[in-house]
């Protein structure tokens, strides 16, 4: 929904600090956003996270994407000094998508109207904590290969996004634990990306890893695992070269608007976060069956058409909600130093 536009006469300013890692500062911090952003008269500017928040801003609103104790203790310091100026997201609700098990748990809790055939829903998976258990054979039994192993942690490192395709038994020796196994679904090789911005919802195409054929998993003599990572970060993954030129991205069909609204919207509120992504395929074998296999906190939004528009709108909503824009008012007559 696109929010108003401020009366001709409002100069008022709203200042908006950004937390953010050098990499994703850079990618998210596009000239296009800030001019946009500053012509509906929303300044950002960037938070040095080492110097005590309370001497940075007045701000009308925190956005950010850091972890870590020193910088959860600057932010609740901030929020116990300035309730009513948001802070998105919550560390608490964002802790809940740095573990793929609690992750996608929230994906099979949820309870949103049916969509004609479409049903929704996570692949099976189970969690391993240590190598004694990649050869407990009861475990397993609930899986069926191929399978994907991923870090049990999803804390944005290199390491967490780190995966095996695993097609025999044979493939697990090489894993480490703690990792989660989930069966690999043959979905057509593409992949849908939901971003959420508030009550913004916009889903993208991308490629994704090709579907395992019964050839693959029937040869015994063939490597048991491969390892890769971030393959949704690659719209033009190599490795997969020739399934990619028999298959046409533009073929595969977007899930219907209202059955994409309703899982994001469920996701947002169970959540109680308002900026993330999640990325969804759907299973070749079963119709109109959609699985979520990832929840992204404060994805790579610039990726996102006509994302500085949907920011912006975001950002006017959030300083206009009872509370915040009042909050920073009162701090700028205080200390006269924003802008
Ligand atoms: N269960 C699955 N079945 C089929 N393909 C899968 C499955 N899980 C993951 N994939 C493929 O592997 C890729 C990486 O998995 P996933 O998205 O969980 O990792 P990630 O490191 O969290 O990715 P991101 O960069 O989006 O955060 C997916 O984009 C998709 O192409
Ligand atoms: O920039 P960051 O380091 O936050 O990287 C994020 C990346 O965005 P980028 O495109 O800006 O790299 C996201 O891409 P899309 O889902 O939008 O494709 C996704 O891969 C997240 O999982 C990454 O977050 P992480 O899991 O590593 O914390
Ligand atoms: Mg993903
Ligand atoms: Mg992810």
């Amino acid at each position: 929904m696109a929010a108003a536009e401020p009366p001709s006469g409002d100069r008022r300013r709203y200042l908006i600090g950004y937390a953010l890692a050098p990499k994703k500062q850079q990618s998210f911090i596009q000239p296009s956003l800030l001019s946009r952003a500053a012509a509906r008269g929303i300044d950002l500017v960037p938070v040095d996270p080492e110097r005590p928040l309370p001497d940075q801003g007045p701000f009308h609103l925190l956005i950010h994407k850091l972890y870590g104790d020193d910088w959860r203790a600057q932010l609740d310091a901030f929020s116990a000094l300035h309730p009513s100026v948001p802070v998105v997201d919550p560390p608490h609700a964002i802790d809940r998508l740095h573990n793929r098990i609690s992750m996608l748990q929230v994906v099979s809790e949820l309870d949103v109207p049916l969509h004609g055939d479409h049903t929704f829903g996570i692949p099976s998976q189970v969690v391993v904590y240590d190598a004694a258990a990649l050869s407990d054979s009861g475990l397993l039994a609930a899986l069926r290969f191929p399978l994907i192993a991923k870090p049990l942690v999803a804390d944005g490192t290199a390491k967490s996004h780190k995966m095996s395709l695993v097609y025999h038994c044979e493939g697990l020796r090489k894993l480490r634990p703690p990792l989660v196994l989930q069966e690999f679904v043959n979905h057509g090789g593409v992949i849908f990306k939901v971003y959420v911005v508030g009550d913004h919802v916009t889903c993208v195409k991308r490629r994704s890893l090709p579907d395992v054929s019964k050839d693959i998993l029937e040869d015994t003599s063939a490597e048991g695992s491969v390892s890769f990572s971030q393959v949704s970060n690659l719209p033009t993954e190599r490795t997969a070269k020739e399934y990619y030129e028999d298959m046409r991205l533009e073929d595969a069909i977007i899930p219907p608007t209202a059955f994409i609204n309703e899982i994001a919207g469920g996701l947002r509120r169970a959540l109680g976060l308002q900026l993330f992504n999640f990325d969804m395929i759907r299973d070749v074998c079963a119709g109109d069956r959609y699985l979520v296999i990832d929840i992204n906190y404060f994805p790579g939004y610039a990726k996102m058409p006509g994302y500085e528009t949907v920011l912006t709108d975001f950002f006017w909503e959030m300083v206009h909600e009872d509370g915040a824009a009042q909050e920073g008012e009162e701090k700028e007559n205080n200390h006269a130093v924003v802008k």
